[in-house]
C-alpha cells in the first residue's frame, strides 16, 4: 500500500496537471474587424499553447493580424468565436471590469513606440503601474529602481523620456511593462524604431529579463536573426498560427 494519504494524492494530481498546463492557450480563435457592410475576418481559428518560460517570436508580414493577435491574447480585445484561457480558465465569459484586473496583474505590453508620460522621469514612469495598483510610494520606487539598474539604467532614473536615447527609452517601456510582475509579456515590434545595433541590444535585454523573470512572452518582429535567438518562432497564415 502507498503512504500516500488520499489528500496527498490529489495535491501530486494537482501539481502534475498544473505543469502541463499551459498558462496561455488560443483555442480556434476567431477576430474580425467590420467596416460598414464588409467583414474582415483577421485571425480564422487561431490557436497556440504558450507556457511559462517560454518566449516566442511571431514572424508574419506586414497587415496579417500580428498586433491583432497580440490584442487578442493580452486580454485588450475580446474574440469573435473561439477562447483564450489563463491558466485553464476561460476569459470570455468574464466582464470587461475583471478583464481589466486580470490584464493589470498578469499582462505587460511593449510597443513599438514607447508610449511614456514626458512630464515623468523614467523612475516615476516605472513606478506609476505599481503605484496605480495600490503599491507603498517608497517600495515602488525601489523596484523601478532595481529594474532599471537591471536593464543598464541606473544612471537614467532621474532624465525625463525627451532626455534618453531612443533605446533608453524602450529600456524604461520594458521596465514599466514588467513592473507589476506580469506572468505574461506582449512585445509589439519593440525594436521596430531603432537602429540595427540598438535594436539588438534591447531585443537581448527584453529576452534576458523574459528568462530571468520566468514569464511567457510573445515578440513580433520583423527581425529574423534576432527571431531566431528566441525559444520558438511561429507566424500567422490564413488567420492561423503555425510553426516557423
Ligand atoms: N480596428 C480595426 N478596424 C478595421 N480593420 C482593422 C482594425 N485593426 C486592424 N485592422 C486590419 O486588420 C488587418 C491586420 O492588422 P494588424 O494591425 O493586426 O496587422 P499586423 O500584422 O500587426 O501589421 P503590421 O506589421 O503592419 O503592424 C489589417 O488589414 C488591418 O487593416
Amino acid at each position: 500500500m502507498s503512504d500516500l494519504s488520499e489528500d496527498d494524492a490529489a495535491e501530486a494530481f494537482e501539481a502534475a496537471r498544473d505543469e502541463r498546463m499551459p498558462m496561455l492557450l488560443l483555442d480556434r480563435v476567431v477576430r474580425r474587424y467590420r467596416q460598414g457592410a464588409d467583414a474582415l475576418e483577421v485571425l480564422s481559428g487561431a490557436s497556440m499553447a504558450l507556457h511559462a518560460g517560454e518566449v516566442v517570436a511571431l514572424v508574419a508580414p506586414s497587415g496579417t493580424g500580428k498586433s491583432t493577435l497580440l490584442h487578442v491574447a493580452g486580454l485588450l480585445e475580446r474574440p469573435d468565436g473561439g477562447e483564450v484561457y489563463l491558466d485553464g480558465e476561460p476569459t470570455s465569459s468574464l466582464s470587461d471590469d475583471a478583464r481589466t484586473a486580470l490584464r493589470r496583474n498578469e499582462v505587460g505590453f511593449v510597443y513599438q513606440f514607447h508610449h511614456l508620460l514626458p512630464e515623468f522621469s523614467a523612475l516615476e514612469n516605472v513606478a506609476l503601474p505599481q503605484l496605480i495598483r495600490g503599491l507603498p510610494a517608497p517600495q515602488a520606487r525601489e523596484r523601478a529602481s532595481e529594474l532599471l539598474s537591471y536593464l543598464g539604467l541606473g544612471h537614467r532614473l532621474s532624465h525625463r523620456p525627451a532626455e534618453l536615447s531612443g533605446g533608453e527609452q524602450q529600456r524604461v517601456a520594458i521596465a514599466r511593462a514588467v513592473a507589476n510582475a506580469p506572468r505574461l509579456l506582449f512585445a509589439d515590434e519593440p525594436t521596430g524604431n531603432l537602429d540595427p545595433v540598438t535594436s539588438a541590444h534591447v531585443f537581448n535585454t527584453l529576452t534576458r529579463l523574459a528568462r530571468a523573470s520566468g514569464l511567457a512572452a510573445v515578440v513580433a518582429t520583423h527581425n529574423l536573426d534576432l527571431a531566431g535567438t528566441l525559444d520558438r518562432r511561429i507566424t500567422l497564415r490564413d488567420g492561423q498560427i503555425v510553426d516557423l
